[in-house]
């Protein structure tokens, strides 16, 4: 059964196998974690809010657990992330008085945050997710609206890039995004990295987060997807993996466990990916789950608040499904 076939032993010539975790799944999880993966992304504890809770306060201690299991166990760590524009604090932005801040203020804030995180973890984290999800999604605008640009202007992103390249030089810094296969979007993704690389700006991967379902994207537009961000000659990692048993519309609420069907084409879909993942097996430096069992995702409460999502390998026993044989079928 599955344990004598580790996921990470399977692509160990391909790329790596990670898992997004917390303090929860780190305790529950241990034994799946240190099994399969050879990779650990903190799924909030590196987030702005989670570490700078206010100006002159730094709060480590969860984000260096989960450096601490990476260590002990051999895994490698993704650093996620440094500027978004969610889960982020209020005092970023604002003066004493309550006011917005400045561009000098928030951009010496930026750099002071981003100094003390990267060097603090600059033995541990090889690569950074510098910046989170900046592109808009619909329209005509390439950035969406935030109090980054608002504040700043648009150079928050390059900053973001030239401060993180300064506190760790050896760093690896991927900008990273979902629907990255749509069509529309991928093209924005595409000009923000390519005037970024033509900037000088330091980059070296993309981070297409992989926030797919039973239905869509297509292979198709995920193969499309790589081949245009490759075609920049950078890496590409799926940062954030998972798979919806719902399509992003269908707010049904009335199932207490996946169907057959769902497993089923699951299975497949699974299959599908990898057998890709393994076609891009040299422009692809990792393959990250956005957790690593059913019996916690951050899908039981997006799109739909309190609702069960069963999205990954192994179910919540942390048994193997179909979807990780079909998986190990495409070694
Ligand atoms: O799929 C989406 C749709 C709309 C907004 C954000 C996302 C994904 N956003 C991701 C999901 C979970 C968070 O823990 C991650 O930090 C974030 O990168």
């Amino acid at each position: 059964n599955a344990q004598y076939v580790r996921l990470r032993d399977v692509f160990k010539d391909d790329f790596l196998v990670g898992a997004a975790v917390n303090p929860n799944t780190l305790d529950r999880q241990a034994d799946l974690l240190n099994y399969h993966f050879n990779s650990l992304t903190a799924e909030n504890e590196m987030k702005f809010a989670s570490l700078h809770p206010e100006e002159h306060v730094y709060t480590f201690d969860d984000a260096d657990r989960i450096v601490q299991f990476a260590r002990e166990h051999g895994m490698k760590v993704r650093g996620h992330t440094l500027v978004w524009h969610n889960q982020t604090t209020e005092w970023l932005f604002r003066n004493p008085d309550g006011e917005w801040t400045d561009r000098d203020t928030l951009l010496a804030r930026m750099k002071s945050h981003i100094d003390t995180v990267v060097k603090r973890y600059k033995d541990d984290v090889y690569c950074w997710d510098v910046v989170n999800e900046v592109i808009a999604d619909e329209g005509p605008d390439l950035l969406r609206s935030s109090h980054w640009l608002n504040i700043a202007g648009s150079d928050f992103i390059a900053k973001a890039f030239e401060y993180a390249n300064e506190a760790d030089p050896n760093a690896l810094l991927f900008y990273n995004d979902y629907n990255e296969s749509h069509p529309e979007k991928r093209e924005k993704i595409y000009l923000l990295v390519k005037s970024l690389l033509e900037q000088d700006v330091p980059i070296h991967g993309i981070g297409l987060q992989a926030h797919w379902n039973l239905h869509s994207p297509e292979i198709e537009q995920i193969r499309e997807a790589m081949e245009r961000y490759a075609s920049l000659g950078l890496k590409l990692q799926l940062t954030e993996l998972d798979v919806s048993v719902f399509d992003h519309h269908d707010r049904r609420t009335d199932l207490l466990a996946p169907t057959e069907e769902m497993l089923e084409l699951q299975a497949e879909r699974y299959g599908q990916f990898f057998k890709l993942f393994k076609e891009y097996r040299n422009v692809i430096t990792g393959v990250t789950f956005w957790g690593a069992a059913d019996d916690y995702t951050w899908l039981n409460d997006f799109p739909v608040r309190g609702r069960k999502n069963w999205p990954f390998l192994f179910d919540e026993s942390h048994q193997p499904k179909r979807a990780f044989w079909e998986v190990v079928r495409q070694a």
